[in-house]
């Protein structure tokens, strides 16, 4: 029996669940994964994506959470494109090609459903066609950078100010001097980073963005210096490339750089006084040469005297350093994105929006703590919010609220990846996984049940099936 997207109404849909997929242990688990790999709605929202599919495609992950699969089509390349096409036709399908960042690729989707047949989300996997051939050192260059400085420009604004400091960014990078972006959260040291990353100075060079948040004190070894190829520690038997070969040749931005731990900081400090490294599972010394762009958005000297930052490292990191003002400095700025994203949402928005001049005067007046995205978070509220003019009461600053106590719930180990386990095993695995873990969080088989939509007799069916 087929179904097509307008049958899934019929077959009680289900998006994937937010419990699931915000679980840190489900997160583990798809990280852990050899592959690169995301979890899709039904409508093919990702909901997920692990750092390999975000190193393939050479995309944040910021940027591939939350939005549509399609609409990567254009940076990442066509291939992304059929993978879609064949979501929206609940298809499942295995494609090969190469990405724009001139990786081959072996790609797949597959179609999750329900015990009745109803679709409720996919798995899109992909992993590197020519990874196990990949020759040594120097023979063979992988451009990570797929955006194109024009895609990067559209959404950037450049203000005289912000133009001053973009051109003492880009020379810095000319020199090859290391340079560290501070300023509060939200005004702009990522886009920044990009922007002059993609300057005509640097060229067209791999781009590596590192959320240093994002690695632990374990997995350092492994993403910043990779894994040889068919070594011990490799189970993929492809090896694995790290940030730090990756970006060679070109940039490498480590983003927050204040969340690496003491320990991590101080492999840094040692790889960046040497130049040279070896690959996890490996003696041989390699060396990488790219330049470096930091940033955080917390005050240094504060983290130095606590010593949680090594000043060494910021020595080493802060050889040209670079404020983001705050958008409250920066009127012109306001202004400037806010003409912008409305021209935009008013292309599919009916009624169109305007801004009231009182509207326009609480944007100017505002004192901006998140900058550049709480602007954003401002006019979408009033998007949502206003008919077709946006008065002084859609005006709505988001407030910090304080953090949420979770209840705490039984713990449900991840399941084990094993190297070489099919697609079915693992999705298999992965639904074995939800249905202990609810019902370690449901107290019965039934509650679990109910909570998950599914009849008791499947559950107990599919829990059997271990
Ligand atoms: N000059 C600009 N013009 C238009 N939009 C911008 C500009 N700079 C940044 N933005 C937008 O503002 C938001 C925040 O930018 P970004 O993530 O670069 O901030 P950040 O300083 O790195 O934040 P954090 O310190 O929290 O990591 C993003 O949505 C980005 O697209």
């Amino acid at each position: 029996m087929k179904f097509y997207a307008n049958d899934i109404n019929a077959f009680a849909p289900r998006g994937l669940r937010p419990g699931f997929v915000d679980d840190p242990q489900f997160r583990g688990f798809l990280e852990a994964l050899p592959d690169g790999a995301a979890f899709l709605e039904i409508d093919g929202t990702i909901k997920l994506a692990n750092g390999k599919l975000e190193l393939l495609l050479n995309l944040a992950r910021a940027d591939l959470v939350g939005s549509e699969l399609a609409k990567h089509a254009k940076t990442a390349g066509p291939l992304i494109q059929k993978l879609a096409a064949a979501l929206h036709q609940l298809k499942r399908i295995e494609v090969s090609g190469a990405l724009n960042s001139q990786r081959n690729v072996f790609a797949s989707l597959s179609i999750l459903r329900n015990q009745e047949g109803g679709a409720y989300g996919a798995l899109l996997t992909m992993r590197e066609a020519n990874r196990q051939h990949r020759p040594n050192e120097g023979s063979e260059r992988f451009r990570f950078e797929t955006e194109t400085g024009e895609v990067a420009r559209t959404a950037y604004h450049i203000t005289p100010r912000l133009h001053g400091l973009a051109r003492k960014g880009e020379m810095a990078l000319e020199r090859g001097s290391a340079i560290l972006l501070t300023g509060e959260t939200g005004t702009g040291k990522t886009e920044f980073a990009k922007r002059i990353g993609h300057s005509d100075k640097a060229g067209a060079v791999p781009f590596v963005h590192v959320n240093c948040g994002m690695l632990s004190d374990e997995q350092f070894d492994v993403e910043m210096f990779g894994i040889e190829p068919g070594s011990p520690l490799d189970q993929s038997t492809r090896g694995k490339l790290g940030f730090i070969e990756a970006a060679d040749g070109g940039i490498l931005f480590l983003d927050q750089v204040t969340d690496l731990s003491v320990t991590s900081q101080m492999k840094l400090v040692s790889f960046l006084e040497t130049q040279t490294f070896s690959r996890v599972g490996s003696m041989q010394r390699r060396r990488a040469r790219f330049r470096l762009i930091t940033s955080t958005n917390l005050d240094l000297g504060n983290k130095i005297a606590e010593g949680v930052f090594r000043p060494d490292l910021f020595y080493r990191i802060a050889v040209v350093t670079i404020a983001l003002p705050p958008l409250r400095e920066q009127p012109d700025l306001v202004e400037a994105v806010a003409d912008q994203m409305l021209r935009r949402i008013n292309l599919i928005r009916k009624p169109q929006l305007r801004l009231s001049p009182e509207f326009t005067d609480l944007l100017q007046a505002h004192s901006y703590p998140g900058n550049l995205r709480e602007l954003s978070n401002i006019l979408e509220q009033a998007v949502a919010c206003a008919e077709g003019v946006a008065l002084p009461e859609h005006f709505m600053a988001p407030i910090l609220a304080p953090a949420r106590t979770e209840p705490k719930h039984m713990e449900v180990p991840a399941p084990s990846v094993p190297a070489h386990a099919s697609l079915k095993d693992l999705v298999q695995g992965f639904e074995t996984w939800i249905l202990e873990k609810s019902i370690a969080e449901n107290g019965s088989k039934r509650s679990a049940a109910k909570a998950l939509g599914i009849d008791i007799a499947t559950l107990v069916r599919k829990t059997k099936r271990k």
